[in-house]
């Protein structure tokens, strides 16, 4: 009989990594999922779900490998496992590539990708504007296959799923402890001025011929294929709310894409779409307390990946894991987990 009861806010991959990871490794929690939104309509499910991410400088760089890593190898046993078309997770190879040869060559990431290497000249040759590159190979998650799939072992696990706007955590203090996925919503559940949104257009098209990846290492252009279409970016635009299709961003897009790969003029764009990335200066993954009707519940945080939550979803989860343990030993010290 379960012994303590586990709010997640969020349906994106933050919330549903994180109920999984908690309904799997804690059998006497009952986890339910409360979001407003679920698969397809998250933000998570539009992105390109490709394994990369930039260092965030207030986080110390051993946690952040720890994340990157933990996500890498839980999603390239997927990879490598029957399941992965149905998950949505895939490897992918490719280029990233600079104008010129950057400060810090090696991101903190390099050794936990495959194969990670300079490129040559005449690789470059390809890229007259660009005067560094690297190759790797790292994984693609595609969220609106990944999502369901996550669902679908979240509710094997006992995991009970609740759609519904939530207008502050107050309205959860029938259970135990609180785990706050809730993305850009984290601006008003958890008062939060820090979180922004970063706008981000991008297309998908059909142009099933681009097997390989490019980045421009600026971010706002890269062309990823993927399992049924390929997504070409992008734009990074800060404080932006728009939700609407921005047609400048679509020409804006297609012709810095096509720069990089020409045959992209004979692509199909297949459809349009735009997602607020739920950003803040670094992630907040950590304990917190809710005082509420005389009760003290525990909250644990986990929000704020800006453009590299598909990446680190697995590894912040397990974090959380951690620290829903530690806060249900304060609540409940002799109870079984
Ligand atoms: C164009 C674009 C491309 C991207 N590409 C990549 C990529 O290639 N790789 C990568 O790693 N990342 C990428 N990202 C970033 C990634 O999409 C995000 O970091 C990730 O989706 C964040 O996940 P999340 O679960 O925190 O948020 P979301 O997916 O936004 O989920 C938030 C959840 O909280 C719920 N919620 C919020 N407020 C409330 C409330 N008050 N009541 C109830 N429910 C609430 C929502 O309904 C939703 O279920 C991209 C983003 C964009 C926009
Ligand atoms: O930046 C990238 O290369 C991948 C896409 C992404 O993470 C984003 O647009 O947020």
């Amino acid at each position: 009989m379960p012994q303590v009861k586990v709010a997640v806010v969020g349906a994106g991959v933050i919330g549903f990594s994180s109920a999984v990871c908690i309904a799997e490794s804690l059998p006497n929690a009952a986890v339910t999922i409360i979001a407003e939104k679920f698969s397809p309509d998250t933000t998570s499910d539009g992105a390109a779900g490709i394994f990369f991410a930039a260092e965030f400088h207030e986080i110390p760089v051993e946690r952040q490998r720890r994340w990157f890593k933990d996500s890498f190898n839980h999603l390239l046993q997927i990879a490598h496992s029957a399941q992965a078309p149905h998950a949505g997770v895939m490897l992918s190879s490719g280029c990233q590539i600079f104008k010129q040869e950057p400060a810090v060559k090696r991101p903190f990431w390099a050794d936990l990708v495959i194969g990670q290497g300079d490129m040559s000249p005449s690789e470059l040759q390809r890229f007259p504007e660009h005067g560094f590159g690297q190759v790797f190979t790292t994984l693609k998650c595609e969220c609106s296959r990944y999502l369901p799939w996550l669902q679908h072992r979240f509710i094997k696990a006992g995991g009970v799923v609740e759609q519904r706007h939530v207008s502050s955590l107050n309205e959860l203090c029938g259970f135990d402890l609180i785990v706050n996925c809730s993305g850009l919503g984290s601006k008003a559940l958890a008062d939060d001025s820090a979180v922004f949104p970063v706008r981000g257009q991008v297309l998908k098209v059909s142009a099933p011929w681009i097997q390989h990846f490019i980045r421009d290492s600026d971010g706002k252009t890269y062309i990823y294929p993927g399992i049924e279409s390929v997504t070409v970016g992008g734009t990074r635009q800060e404080h932006d709310w728009r939700l609407d299709i921005d047609e400048q961003d679509t020409t804006g897009i297609l012709e810095r894409c096509k720069k990089l790969e020409p045959s992209l003029e004979n692509a199909v764009v297949l459809s349009k779409w735009v997602g607020l990335r739920p950003s803040r200066k670094c992630p907040r993954v950590e304990r917190g307390v809710m005082k509420t009707k005389g009760k003290n519940i525990p909250v644990v945080h986990n929000y704020g990946h800006g453009g590299w939550g598909v990446t680190l979803a697995w590894g912040c989860a397990v974090d959380t894991l951690g620290l829903v343990t530690q806060s249900l030993r304060d609540i409940r010290p002799v109870a079984k987990l």
